[in-house]
């Protein structure tokens, strides 16, 4: 290592094996293996990107990964960490455009050397090239159709199977497929202050790229764009909120009379949505977390949606729910 080169121990990549190891071996969070080692070694932004899309990208794809790197090692017995460096390095060179070939070798190889024997190294390096060298398995060589969607989608096969019997087998691989593609950006217009119409102008004014939802008419699907900094989320007239949240708040057929339970509720985009239904002077949402720190957020957010006095928040492990409250405490509840 030369003295203005980081040691491989900091770097993403070494960093994504760990967490991996951690997370697929030991069945550690890994929202919490990131937000810790994140933390813990001060990482870049860059690097805390890669890391956490090297993590996140390995446990989405790992069932396709695995497929593209059976046929370079069958027969021979990896060790765990092993198995996971070259399915990160498999993840890079398919899934992540602007890494080269060079990089994802070299950064594998130093990872083997530091970590393993000299011949790790070796195997490591003669896998790599040989999989940058040859082409990986082509999905349609898998005979049978749920295994072959299962490996394509990296879906268990398991629940690939049980969504085909649920739904059959065209609705079960639109919505196995759907689960690779980004969930879209959308925001929920508070009905309060403004209308879809309105903002959706509003909105492509302010240059972003908007169209309404196909699946619920209080929302905006935006394309492109920044939310965050605009006056119209400042202000509470928009909140980004997932379609599929804002349709099971929709589906409670709330009344503005009832006394609601919300009892996972942080950060309290459901909650909001739900108080907008009531009306303050009869009905009010319960708000639980379990986190002391989590129950400001739902406040915060209750507040900018101009629906805080609908909404009575409180620290509570929702299974102690019996305790603190009698049977018709509620009309509806939100979990
Ligand atoms: C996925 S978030 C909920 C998102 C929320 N429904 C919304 O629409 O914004 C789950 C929340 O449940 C909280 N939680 C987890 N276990 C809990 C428990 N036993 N009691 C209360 N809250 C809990 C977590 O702290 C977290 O804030």
């Amino acid at each position: 290592m030369k003295d203005n080169e980081q040691p491989i121990q900091t770097s993403a990549r070494y960093l994504a094996v760990e967490a991996l190891e951690k997370v697929l071996a030991s069945g550690a969070y890994s929202n919490l293996q990131l937000n810790r080692m994140i933390n813990h070694r001060q990482l870049s932004n860059q690097d805390s990107r890669l890391l956490t899309n090297i993590v996140y990208g390995v446990i989405q794809h790992k069932l396709t990964l695995e497929y593209w790197l059976a046929p370079f090692v069958t027969g021979k017995k990896l060790t765990p960490w092993v198995n996971t460096l070259l399915l990160t390095a498999l993840y890079q060179r398919q899934y992540l455009d602007k890494i080269p070939d060079w990089a994802i070798l070299n950064e594998s190889i130093e990872i083997a050397k530091v970590r393993g024997h000299v011949g790790i190294r070796k195997f490591v390096t003669a896998i790599l090239h040989q999989i940058l060298r040859n082409k990986l398995g082509d999905f349609s060589e898998i005979s049978d159709s749920d295994q072959r969607l299962s490996v394509e989608a990296s879906v268990p096969l398991w629940l690939v199977q049980t969504l085909i019997e649920q739904y059959g087998r065209d609705t079960a691989t639109n919505v196995i497929n759907s689960l690779n593609h980004p969930a879209n950006q959308s925001v929920r217009v508070n009905s309060h202050l403004t209308n879809t119409s309105d903002m959706l102008t509003e909105l492509t004014e302010a240059g972003l790229t908007v169209h309404r939802s196909k699946v619920t008419l209080n929302a905006l699907v935006v394309e492109k764009g920044m939310l965050a900094n605009l006056p119209q989320f400042k202000d509470g007239q928009i909140t980004l909120q997932d379609e599929s949240a804002m349709l099971a708040v929709e589906s409670m057929e709330l009344q503005p009379t009832f006394k609601v339970l919300d009892a996972c509720a942080a950060p309290g985009g459901k909650t909001a949505q739900i108080a907008s239904y009531l009306d303050p002077e009869y009905g009010n949402v319960t708000a639980l977390d379990i986190h002391a720190h989590k129950i400001k957020l739902i406040e915060q957010n209750a507040r900018r949606m101009h629906v805080i006095d609908q909404v009575a928040t409180k620290l509570l492990d929702a299974r102690k729910v019996d305790e603190q409250y009698d049977d018709d405490s509620f009309d509806a509840a939100e979990t």
